[in-house]
């Protein structure tokens, strides 16, 4: 098993208009799950595509499992795994096409990616689904699909962006399952959400990004310990600076009523 740190990065940093990722730095090693937390617009997806060699304009170092996003691309995407959300599905494509069509971009043998999607496809309930075209797809039905797109290849590492969004509650109790499956063979979970309650008993350790920079990096327990508070929802709001839901609220109903 690779033992080395899977994930390096140093001082990266990431502008559009305005910066968004200033000086960004951490490690992570195999066999962890990252919960990786921050407001909206924070940077949490522009960090994924970043790590994942879709975004090469970035300032400073990111290496994977020691090669160098930039200077490795073909190789980095062939051992992660990246699972978006609301990803541009090809609607017109069947689940089957759409997997082949994977499992092709990453040279799989054809008789293995057909057997695989087929396997994976049954295990979440779409076999009869196969050859339907997804124009007509549910959000969830969708986020199946994308997760076994994902993970066809059987990467090392594996990205994901709130993959639990539209999952009823059978399947997001089967994919956290097989993720910490994924996790307990050492693969490498970087899983970026808003939903606190899955983050706080799912991740082993949890970063939250705020304005730019990590500014909480270490285990549920080491935060509770730190921010003296309970919940990782608490955790968060503490940190990341907003009180004023209350008011906010109030203000809310107000302007409607207005
Ligand atoms: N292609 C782009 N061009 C210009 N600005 C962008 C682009 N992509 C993202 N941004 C900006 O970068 C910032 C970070 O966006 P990003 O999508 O990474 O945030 P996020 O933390 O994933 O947010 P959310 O929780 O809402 O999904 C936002 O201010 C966003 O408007």
């Amino acid at each position: 098993m690779y033992t080395e740190p899977v994930i390096t990065v140093s001082h990266l940093s990431k502008s559009y208009e305005k910066p968004v990722l200033n000086d960004i730095n951490f490690t992570i090693t195999p066999g962890q799950i990252i919960g990786y937390l921050g407001p909206n617009g924070a940077g949490k997806s522009t960090t994924i595509k970043v790590l994942s060699g879709m975004i090469t304009d970035f300032t400073g170092e990111v290496q994977i499992m020691g090669m160098d996003v930039r200077k490795d691309p073909i190789e980095v995407k062939r051992r992660i795994g990246y699972i978006p959300e609301n990803a541009l599905l090809y609607d017109t494509l069947t689940p089957i096409e759409y997997l082949r069509f994977i499992g092709l971009l990453h040279k799989m043998e054809s008789a293995r990616i057909e057997k695989k999607s087929l396997d994976l496809l049954r295990i979440f309930d779409l076999q009869a689904k196969a050859d339907t075209r997804m124009t007509a797809f549910s959000k969830g039905m969708r986020q199946k699909v994308l997760l076994i797109a994902g993970l066809l290849h059987n990467p090392d590492i594996i990205f994901l962006d709130e993959p639990l969004s539209g999952l009823d509650a059978n399947a997001v109790i089967l994919v956290k399952e097989i993720l910490s499956k994924l996790a307990l063979e050492g693969k490498t979970l970087f899983y970026s959400s808003h939903i606190m309650d899955v983050v706080e008993k799912f991740a082993h350790r949890i970063m939250i990004l705020h304005q730019g920079k990590i500014i909480a990096d270490g285990t549920f327990a080491e935060l509770q310990e730190r921010e003296k508070t309970e919940s990782l929802e608490q955790i968060f709001t503490e940190l990341t600076g907003n009180h004023a839901h209350q008011s906010q609220a109030g203000e809310f109903i107000e302007a409607l009523r207005g």
